[in-house]
């Protein structure tokens, strides 16, 4: 369970003044379950993604990973970023090892990690690819192969499938919740789309406002895994809620 407190992040400006990204952001985002935290560009959603992955200090406030507080980079926590990070003089298999090679870990440990995950998404035989060569589908697979290789309990994703085609971002997100459902994995994601923050997540936290921005609302979204949610009258129903929220939210921040 990853536990957000009282958030407050500010980032340093040139001469000595500072602007305030986040102000008192509060969300229990559970284990072993897909959150979503959705919201208009500027409202400090990358903020709190980067602050509960350790790569920054918020002012005040605390986030804890099941109970521990996150003071730094945690091995455990992988991220995946809007442009994937992938190395392009590396190939996929090399770009897919990377953490486990920065960690140290000899080459035949790694192979027998990495390889396997390779094949089950369905990489393997571009192993020797590029990153160049891939397309942006398969650039996406990759850069989850490789946030899954260190074999993290949390899993934190900016804007994942934002460079995505509509189809090939809806695959993309059915592909995400077939690996969660083979793993016992915290997933959180950060994303513009309603409608896939709805698909996707069984919470999803809302983030109004802007300089600061704060998390303003939660909802949980119900659904019944037999049967394909995009089509449920339920998930027209939430999205269409999220989508008044948002828009009356904006109003009253104008
Ligand atoms: N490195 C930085 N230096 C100064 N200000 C920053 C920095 N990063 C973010 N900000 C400020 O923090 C606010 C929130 O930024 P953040 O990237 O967290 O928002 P976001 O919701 O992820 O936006 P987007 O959806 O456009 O990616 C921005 O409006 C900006 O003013």
């Amino acid at each position: 369970m990853v536990d957000i407190r009282d958030l407050t992040i500010e980032y340093p400006l040139p001469g000595g003044e500072t602007v305030k990204a986040v102000e008192s952001a509060a969300a229990v985002f559970p284990a072993g379950s897909i959150s979503a935290v959705l919201g208009p560009s500027g409202c400090g959603k990358t903020s709190i993604i980067h602050a509960a992955a350790g790569l920054l200090k918020p002012l005040s406030g605390r986030i804890t990973i099941d109970g521990i507080p996150v003071s730094g980079i945690r091995k455990t926590t992988s991220v995946i970023f809007q442009d994937y990070g992938l190395l392009p003089w590396k190939t996929v298999l090399a770009n897919a090892e990377l953490p486990l090679t920065v960690a140290g870990m000899e080459k035949s440990r790694r192979r027998e990690r990495v390889l396997p995950i390779l094949e089950e998404f369905g990489l393997w035989k571009f192993r020797k690819l590029y990153p160049r060569q891939l397309s942006g589908g398969m650039k996406q697979r990759l850069a989850i192969a490789r946030s899954l290789a260190a074999e993290p309990d949390l899993l934190l994703m900016d804007e994942p499938f934002s460079s995505l085609d509509a189809l090939t971002r809806e695959d993309a997100q059915d592909f995400l919740l077939s690996v969660r459902k083979k793993r016992n994995l915290t997933i959180i994601m950060v994303t513009h789309s309603i409608e896939e923050a709805v698909y996707l997540s069984e919470n999803v936290f809302v983030m109004t406002g802007r300089n600061p921005g704060t998390i303003s609302k939660h909802f949980a979204v119900q659904k019944d895994e037999a049967r394909d949610f995009r089509e449920d009258p339920r998930f027209q129903e939430l999205c269409g809620t999220i989508r008044h929220y948002l828009k009356d939210s904006r109003e009253e921040n104008r």
